[in-house]
């Protein structure tokens, strides 16, 4: 599986005007790739995994195209992309756990959602068994309901939930934030164990915490105010980012054993985002990068400056 993404634009329609939350981003996922898609809150992750699957009612498609191989996604149209939901594309929505219903006991809830789509459980029913297992469930879970189990639990239970028809991608928002360092672990092993085991080809793993990334990505995409920034293996945007976004936003990335006090503090990034409704002309980091001038008047393309690395920075390369 191969996602092409390419100029795609995605606008919210308000009363004071068009949010350009995803304005004019191209890149591609290949066969197996777990790309972390990292950058401040509002940038326009959610924004994007959403675009992929299920659009809301104040999203807009302004424009460019997404292709799961050689089929076009029909992402405007929310009924033809029943065809993708599910079975190619999954999603596991931000607060996917805190979302369960819960009167409804897991089983009956797993057997409700697989009807819905058309789907026998009885036929699944093995599979399901054997994947909670194999992310440390006891298959007791299926008898509870969600506020019987810790949020870990919920999680890996959504996971097990949004795969079971093997979909060529998963999109996981937020998936590992608000548990606990040993259930980010357990979740984060099984994500990667999923691709590993081909129940899912390629995953967009969306999180603001680069150091889950670190652990599991394959490659790192980084947004900045509806533009993306940079994308490049792991390795490299943890060692050798060149955007002056990415430079900074892992400078401002703690230390692992370094104890930081007054004299040495951890340096942030001053400024703000710019709002999304009436953004700048050119770069959108502009106003906050050392090194912008006049050439960042013009927007900067995305463009690889080494195989499997893309910068959209006039300053580099
Ligand atoms: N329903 C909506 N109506 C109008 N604007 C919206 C809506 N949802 C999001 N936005 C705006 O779109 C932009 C991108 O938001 P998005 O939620 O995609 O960012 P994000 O990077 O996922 O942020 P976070 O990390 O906080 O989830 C932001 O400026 C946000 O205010």
């Amino acid at each position: 599986m191969t996602l092409k993404v390419d100029d795609l634009k995605v606008y919210y329609r308000t009363l004071a005007g068009d949010v350009k939350a995803l304005d004019g981003v191209s890149f591609e996922i290949a066969d197996g790739e777990i790309m972390g898609l990292a950058g401040e809150s509002g940038c326009g992750k959610t924004t994007l995994g959403k675009a992929l699957i299920r659009m809301d009612g104040r999203m807009r498609h302004m424009g460019g195209s997404v292709h799961l191989d050689d089929r076009e996604m029909p992402i405007a149209d929310h009924s033809a992309m029943q065809d993708f939901r599910f079975k190619e594309v999954s999603l596991i929505p931000q607060y996917a756990m805190s979302a369960m219903n819960p009167t409804r006991k897991i089983g009956r809830m797993i057997k409700e959602l697989l009807a819905s789509r058309g789907e026998s459980y009885r036929e699944i029913e093995p599979e399901l068994l054997r994947r909670l297992k194999l992310v440390g469930l006891d298959t007791e879970v299926l008898k509870r309901y969600p506020i019987e189990l810790s949020g870990g639990m919920k999680q890996r239970v959504v996971l097990v939930l949004s795969t079971l028809l093997d979909p060529s991608l998963l999109i996981g928002d937020e998936v590992t934030s608000a548990l606990d360092v040993s259930s980010q672990k357990a979740v984060s092993r099984a994500l990667v164990e999923f691709r590993d085991r081909e129940f899912v080809q390629s995953m967009v793993v969306i999180t603001h915490d680069i150091s889950v990334l670190y652990q599991i990505a394959d490659t790192i995409m980084v947004m900045y105010a509806g533009h993306l920034a940079e994308k490049a293996d792991t390795e490299t945007i943890i060692n050798r980012p060149l955007h002056p976004y990415t430079k900074a936003l892992i400078g401002a990335l703690p230390e692992v054993g370094v104890r930081y006090d007054e004299r040495q503090s951890l340096e942030g990034i001053p400024g703000r985002p710019p709002g999304l409704l009436d953004p700048p002309q050119g770069c959108r980091f502009r106003a906050r990068c050392p090194l912008a001038d006049d050439e960042c008047l013009e927007v900067p393309p995305f463009a690889e400056v080494e195989p499997g690395h893309s910068v959209a920075c006039w300053k580099v390369g």
